[in-house]
């Protein structure tokens, strides 16, 4: 499919933009020890939760198209692991170049050191503006804000991009279209780790229209980070989220109970299952809480890049996965769409929607 190129419209009569009050000026104002009691998540963060670090599963990307059946089939065993006791692991030898990565991420930098103007002009309200700008995760719901700016944009099946800064529109194309292939090939071969035939999932879901958004997320350094949540635990919508970030920590991954530092590689890709893969695999394959943290020393990037259906597909679980005496259906089918809206508009919870649409 050929993607269609829109612009972020630019105003030129002084249209009324509130200020949304973002964490990065927030950050750089002058002389300020504490946070405002707004970003007060909790008092006692960290102390209480255990924290672990373990070896994150490796997934070896070019293996997935060795002429050696013995290296694929090795590889889809890895997946099926990865995604079942884990979802989340680590993907090297993607093929995507180290630069374009860091061009996007840079790009992102840039976008966030506009000007406030120029960024309020995606501070769209609609949470399915096909570009926006905002902070905290949804300022017109949350009790509690998040030490977070975000910016969101949709990159297919159509491609919207921004005018400013100058080479976005082409980095995040090229970023997108690579990006959208590892994840294609990723979920073939998820779809064989599932016992289905490899296009199952591509064909199903009808990734040709996938729904492939990107959201920079800035965590600027807080002055109390021991109180502040970056983004608090929730799972993703969609089926593989793809992440890179720069190099500060601060993302954890739930895993047996515990939050697992993720300790970031250069040029790879750190990848979640989220939770249309939970519902169309019945359950198999959990989407993953993560969350991340804040910290007093250094402004932390990161670039996630969801992968779900085409909108209008309903999605359930897949009917060669269900077993109506052993292993019935445990959800109900929505449209993308529909549970994307009702996510987006809502507070940030971990998987309470998920929940909502179980059997
Ligand atoms: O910043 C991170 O590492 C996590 C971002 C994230 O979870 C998200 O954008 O959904
Ligand atoms: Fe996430």
């Amino acid at each position: 499919m050929v993607a269609t190129i829109t612009q972020a419209h630019v105003e030129t009569d002084a249209h009324f933009r509130p200020k949304i009050g973002c964490v990065k000026d927030l950050a750089e104002s002058s002389d300020f020890t504490s946070i405002p009691s707004k970003y007060s998540y909790s008092t006692t963060l960290n102390q209480q939760d255990v924290v672990a670090d373990e070896q994150i599963p490796i997934i070896d990307f070019s293996l997935l198209n060795s002429n050696i059946p013995d290296q694929r089939a090795k590889v889809i065993q890895d997946l099926a692991k990865a995604c079942q006791d884990w979802g989340f692991f680590m993907v090297i030898n993607h093929g995507v170049p180290e630069s374009l990565m860091e061009r996007m991420l840079d790009m992102c930098t840039d976008f966030f050191n506009l000007a406030e103007e120029e960024k309020l002009q995606c501070a769209e309200v609609d949470v399915l503006a096909p570009i926006r700008f905002g902070t905290s995760f949804n300022p017109s719901v949350d009790k509690v804000f998040f030490w977070r700016d975000f910016l969101r944009v949709r990159t297919h099946p159509q491609f919207h991009s921004l005018p400013r800064p100058a080479s976005f529109s082409e980095i995040s194309l090229e970023y997108s279209k690579r990006t959208r292939h590892v994840a294609r090939e990723l979920l073939k071969g998820i779809s064989e780790s599932l016992g289905l035939e490899e296009c199952y999932i591509d064909k199903a879901m009808e990734l040709e229209s996938c729904y492939q958004v990107l959201i920079a997320n800035l965590y600027p350094p807080c002055p109390q980070p021991e109180i502040a949540m970056g983004l608090p635990p929730h799972s993703d919508h969609g089926l593989l989220t793809l992440l890179i970030q720069n190099q500060i920590g601060g993302l954890q991954v739930n895993h047996n109970g515990k939050w697992v530092n993720v300790h970031p590689l250069p040029n790879t890709y750190l990848v979640n299952t989220a939770d249309h893969l939970e519902i169309l695999s019945n359950g198999k394959y959990k989407s993953v809480l993560h969350r991340a943290l804040v910290n007093n020393k250094a402004t932390r990037l990161s670039l996630a890049a969801t992968h779900g259906p085409c909108l209008d597909n309903v999605v359930t679980p897949v009917t060669e996965l269900v077993d109506s005496e052993n292993n019935p259906a445990q959800y109900h089918g929505m449209t993308y769409k529909e549970y994307m809206e009702a996510l987006l508009s809502n507070h940030i919870h971990p998987k309470s929607l998920l929940d909502r649409i179980r059997v």
